[in-house]
């Protein structure tokens, strides 16, 4: 009988049970304290969370950049927990997309070189049909052989985003990705963030500090101090900064306690 994978439960990502410490002694510092957390496959989920609460060491720790001290991660249906580093190399990148604050172009390289590296480092041919769906979603047909810097930052976003989106990866990982851009592009890639998730099944998990970013999201999760304290469905900006506001007060109260004994 086969077994129910998490494949098909749609579960694109998985954290359970995990910790995350760094440092020893009087510097140890733990980044994450027991989150378990199931990321639907074909949902744009956005992770938010005061400063120093976690955010990053999520993302890394699911994407396979860092390894976790206890629990698990799963990308689909591997386990990314227990990998060699020789198939974490290769589990990012047949699985996982990357989209950066800086945006991580390499500056010798046209639009178009730089879209298709990911998968001409693995000895694959972009899906031509799929390519030009991808340009044209992103706008960057007349852009394809320009270097980056002959491209705006939106532009170089833009080129950022149909890199990470052409290889059709299990989930698209954004890291303040408009945290760059002035509101105009960032809005540019954040529709276009929300159309591939609503015309491709995109799964995309993004951190980010800005709550209008984390409206485009279809769940938004809080982390304050490690872990996972509330979610959000379907935000408005106005909702998402209310909470960021609770969490903030709740943590500076905390921190105001901690600072008087
Ligand atoms: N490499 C590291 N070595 C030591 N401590 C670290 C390291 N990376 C993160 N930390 C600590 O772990 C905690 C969580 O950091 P993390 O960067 O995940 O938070 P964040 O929510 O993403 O913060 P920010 O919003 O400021 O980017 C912080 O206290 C941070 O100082």
């Amino acid at each position: 009988m086969a077994s129910t994978t998490m494949a098909d439960a749609g579960i694109a990502a998985r954290a359970a049970g995990v910790w995350k410490v760094y440092g020893t002694g009087e510097a140890q510092v733990i980044a994450l304290r027991d989150v378990s957390v199931d990321l639907a496959r074909g949902r744009f989920t956005a992770i938010m969370g005061p400063s120093g609460s976690g955010k990053s060491t999520l993302m890394h720790c699911l994407a396979g950049l860092d390894t976790v001290n206890r629990g698990e991660v799963f990308i689909g249906d591997l386990r990314v927990t227990g990998m060699s580093d020789r198939q974490l190399t290769q589990m990012r990148r047949d699985n996982v997309g990357f989209i950066f604050q800086q945006f991580n172009l390499l500056p010798t390289l046209t639009a178009e070189e730089n879209i298709t590296l990911p998968l001409s480092i693995a000895g694959k041919k972009p899906d031509k049909a799929w390519f030009d769906q991808v340009i044209d979603t992103v706008g960057l047909r007349d852009r394809l052989s320009h270097k980056p810097t002959e491209l705006s930052g939106g532009q170089q976003q833009r080129v950022a985003c149909a890199r990470a989106l052409v290889s059709r990866p299990e989930v698209i990982f954004a890291d303040e990705p408009t945290g760059n851009l002035d509101s105009k592009s960032g809005a540019e890639v954040l529709n276009f963030l929300r159309d591939s998730v609503d015309r491709f099944g995109q799964t995309i998990v993004m951190v980010t500090h800005d709550a209008n970013a984390a409206s485009y999201a279809d769940r938004v999760l809080f982390l304050a101090d490690g872990q996972v304290v509330d979610e959000l469905i379907d935000p408005t900006a106005e909702q998402v900064l209310d909470e960021l506001k609770r969490l903030e007060e709740i943590v500076g109260s905390r921190q105001t306690q901690a600072e008087g004994h």
